[in-house]
């Protein structure tokens, strides 16, 4: 939702004040704050020193509060070290994130990472503050010195529109804008007067933190006890999704429903809260358990005969009962194996959230979740009230609730593609809104940087295609060559793993692109496509490229003209997903470095599928490896003597075809090389069956349970494959 956000530079101050009136000023609106009754809010103070005022905040906020925790680079750390209680640097965000904390003060002299910003908002208990100690306004880069501006301008508008906020200049005594929400805040209701369905104990029901959660207990325990296989908690962060998982797992330890329970998620960290809440229920409910701890870090819960267990996600065994915390963040691709081997499955995911989330992606976690499953939505924050002003002022900020705005009228009038001006977009937060929703659909996982790397990185560039001034497909892409920033150069690398030429040639990547849900598959990703095309040949530039997880979208690249130019052997950490990069050439420079790297990642696929490619799915290698005509090369040596006569006693069916795999390995990937590709004219499933088993070297039996077919089938495939193959080489001796 907007609110009367003000377009940038500079707000108006409220009014002069002498510098011991800045602090008075901030401690009556602390005070205020507080009375409010658990609302959280935002201090901005800026200063030419940051550092001071990083400590003058830390004072005054262990003075109000008790405590703070002092978020700072190294060259500031040490002049804080008396004013806080506690003092990390930018990089343990993701250690904290499992405390709590009254406030936060985050000294920030350039770069302010929303990422940071949103996570330090979250360790804050209600009626907190998270603090900013940054230049002063006219100095103020908080997207780096290289930034264009336009998220410094979008950060400014957005302080206009906070409902909680302290926003000062110390050394010039301004006071830019305070505020605070009328009335007290309403704590959400407790779980005292729940009425449970379910045998649950009720010392465990009372150990809910909401009546929410309360209740979600009660289904989960009822569920369970139906022999449901599988249980889903969502809700945004802070919701109660982990602690809930501990008070399910407390009540299966409590009925000796369970032994060795293994856990899992992309973290240890993430699972603190899970193990804490568990270790308190245990203990409420009168249950002996002892923690293991390792680094200062809960790894596990045991009791006489239980235990649960973290795992790493790469590592975990799924048991009778396996239990998944930030299950969207292990991707598709893990999370499919593991519910498929797991009896009984409990999931928790964040639907929005601030280390990459979406309502795309929890949709996929629920759909890849066994029947008869159950879904739970927790609705009430646990750590401060409801419609806190901070969290809404970050969840609109950097768009965690991003969705897709309603498609316009179709057809409509007019349709046009254009680029975006960043700077004029950073003013407009309905467009920019309606912009990014489309645009999070493109990607699993979103976070709140992305919202600054797509208004502010000197080398990105915004297009959309705007129907009646509507967008309905945006593309997010970066401009790319030897000379960019070695973080921010990717294509260019992957290019010159075999095209020496690839350091002289220059493109543009598709960081992300994306259609309205409601469009799609009506051309507008093309057309939309075309026009950046246009746009970057109009540069000059040697080549479009992209990188993506997801396999099943290479149709659209496919169609489009482009080559696939590089395949990842290991898997994405986060979403267990092989990388994919495609290129198209744009110049004669770039149809040298595209088709060479092109025709080597072909070769390196066939050649080395069963060792670096065994991890790919049948579909993802056998659609990497589709391939095109211009693709064609030279094929290895023929079919020895032996060879030979094996092969015609196969096709007799005297010999089975297992017998004479060597032979189909040769045929087939002389065939692919001659021809560019695996297509037609075999069969989809066939080019699947044949891929993993004569290329991957995949077993039968995996092949068979990893593409739901029988034994039969896919025998039969290997044998309809080397036929037409045999029949193939022979045509050509013919
Ligand atoms: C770098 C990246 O961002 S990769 C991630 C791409 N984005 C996403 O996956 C987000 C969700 N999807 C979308 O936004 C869109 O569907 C896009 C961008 C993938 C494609 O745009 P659309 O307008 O839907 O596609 P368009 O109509 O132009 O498709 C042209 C042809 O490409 C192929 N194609 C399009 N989408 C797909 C797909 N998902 N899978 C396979 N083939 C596809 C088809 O052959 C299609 O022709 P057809 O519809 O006649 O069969
Ligand atoms: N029943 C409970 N009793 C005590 N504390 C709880 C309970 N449930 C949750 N908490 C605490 O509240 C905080 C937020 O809860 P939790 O981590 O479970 O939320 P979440 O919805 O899983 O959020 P995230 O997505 O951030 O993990 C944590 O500090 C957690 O330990």
């Amino acid at each position: 939702m907007s609110r009367g956000y003000y377009a940038e530079s500079p707000p108006r101050p409220l009014g002069q004040r002498t510098v011991a009136g800045i602090t008075a000023a901030l401690r009556s609106w602390l005070e205020e704050l507080q009375a409010t009754g658990g609302y959280r809010g935002l201090v901005v103070l800026h200063s030419v020193s940051p550092v001071y005022a990083g400590s003058l905040l830390a004072r005054i906020l262990r003075d109000v509060y008790g405590d703070v925790l002092c978020i700072a680079p190294r060259e500031a750390r040490e002049p804080l070290r008396g004013d806080c209680s506690r003092l990390e640097s930018p990089g343990a965000i993701d250690r904290l994130l499992g405390t709590e904390n009254s406030a936060v003060v985050l000294v920030v002299p350039r770069l302010l990472r929303p990422n940071l910003l949103a996570a330090a908002a979250e360790t804050v208990r209600g009626g907190g503050v998270v603090a900013l100690a940054v230049p002063p306004l006219g100095e103020w880069r908080p997207g780096g010195d290289e930034s264009i501006g336009a998220y410094r301008r979008y950060l400014v508008n957005r302080l206009g529109a906070a409902r909680a906020l302290f926003w000062a200049d110390y050394d010039a005594s301004i006071v830019y804008r305070q505020a605070l929400p009328p009335g007290r805040a309403q704590a959400p209701p407790g779980p005292e007067s729940y009425r449970a369905r379910s045998p649950v104990h009720r010392r465990l029901l009372e150990a809910a933190a909401t009546l929410d959660q309360a209740r979600a207990l009660d289904e989960i325990v009822l569920h369970i006890r139906r022999r449901g296989r599988s249980v889903l908690v969502t809700g945004d962060r802070g919701r109660g999704k982990s602690g809930l998982l501990g008070l399910v797992a407390a009540y299966l330890a409590a009925s000796h429903m369970v032994g060795f329970v293994p856990v899992t998620a992309p973290s240890p960290g993430s699972v603190q809260g899970f193990f804490r809440v568990l270790g308190a229920a245990l203990a409420r409910l009168g249950v002996r358990h002892w923690t293991m701890e390792r680094g200062g870090l809960v790894l596990g819960v045991a009791g006489p005969w239980f235990h649960f267990r973290y795992h790493t996600p790469d590592r975990v065994e799924p048991g009778a009962f396996t239990i998944v915390d930030e299950a969207a963040a292990l991707g598709p691709m893990r999370l499919r194996r593991l519910a498929s081997r797991s009896p009984r499955l409990l999931a928790a995911t964040t639907i929005h959230g601030y280390e990459g989330s979406g309502r795309v992606l929890a949709k996929m976690v629920e759909a890849i979740l066994p029947e008869p499953r159950l879904v739970v939505w927790l609705e009430h924050p646990v750590r401060y009230p409801p419609g806190d002003p901070l969290e809404e002022w970050l969840y609109e900020t950097f768009m965690l609730r991003a969705e897709a705005p309603p498609p316009p009228r179709w057809p409509p009038g007019r349709l046009e593609a254009l680029e975006l001006d960043r700077v004029k977009l950073a003013d407009d937060y309905t467009l920019l809104s309606r912009v990014y929703g489309i645009l999070v659909q493109a990607h699993y996982r979103n976070e709140p940087d992305d919202l600054a790397l797509i208004l502010d990185a000197p080398h990105h560039r915004l297009y959309a295609l705007l129907a009646d001034d509507t967008p309905v497909a945006v593309v997010d892409a970066s401009l790319e060559d030897w000379d960019t920033a070695y973080e921010a150069r990717i294509m260019p690398d992957l290019l010159a793993q075999a095209s020496p030429s690839a350091t002289r040639a220059r493109g543009l990547r598709v960081v992300r692109i994306a259609v309205h849900p409601g469009l799609q598959r009506r051309g507008l990703g093309t057309r939309l496509l075309g026009y950046v095309e246009e746009q970057a040949r109009g540069m000059g530039l040697d080549w479009l490229g992209a990188v993506f997880g997801q396999p099943d979208v290479l149709g659209f690249w496919r169609r489009n003209g482009f080559y696939v130019v590089y395949v990842s052997p290991l898997p994405s950490k986060a979403t267990g997903e092989h990388n994919i990069a495609v290129a198209r050439p744009l110049s004669g420079l770039g149809e040298e470095v595209v088709l060479t790297a092109a025709r080597d990642t072909l070769r390196k696929l066939l050649l080395a599928g069963h060792s670096l490619y065994r991890g790919l799915t049948a579909e993802a290698y056998a659609a990497v490896l589709e391939g095109a005509p211009e693709l064609a090369q030279q094929p290895l040596a023929g079919l020895t003597e032996e060879q030979r006569h094996r092969l015609s006693r196969a096709l007799e069916g005297q010999l089975d075809v297992e017998a004479v795999l060597d032979v189909l390995w040769l045929l087939l990937v002389n065939h692919v090389l001659a021809s560019g590709g695996l297509r037609e004219p075999f069969e989809e499933k066939d080019r699947w069956i044949v891929a993993a088993r004569v290329l991957q070297g995949k077993t039968m039996s995996d092949i068979a349970a990893g593409l739901r077919v029988s034994l039969q089938e896919a025998r039969e495939s290997l044998r309809r494959v080397l036929e037409q193959l045999a029949a193939m080489q022979h045509n050509r001796l013919a």
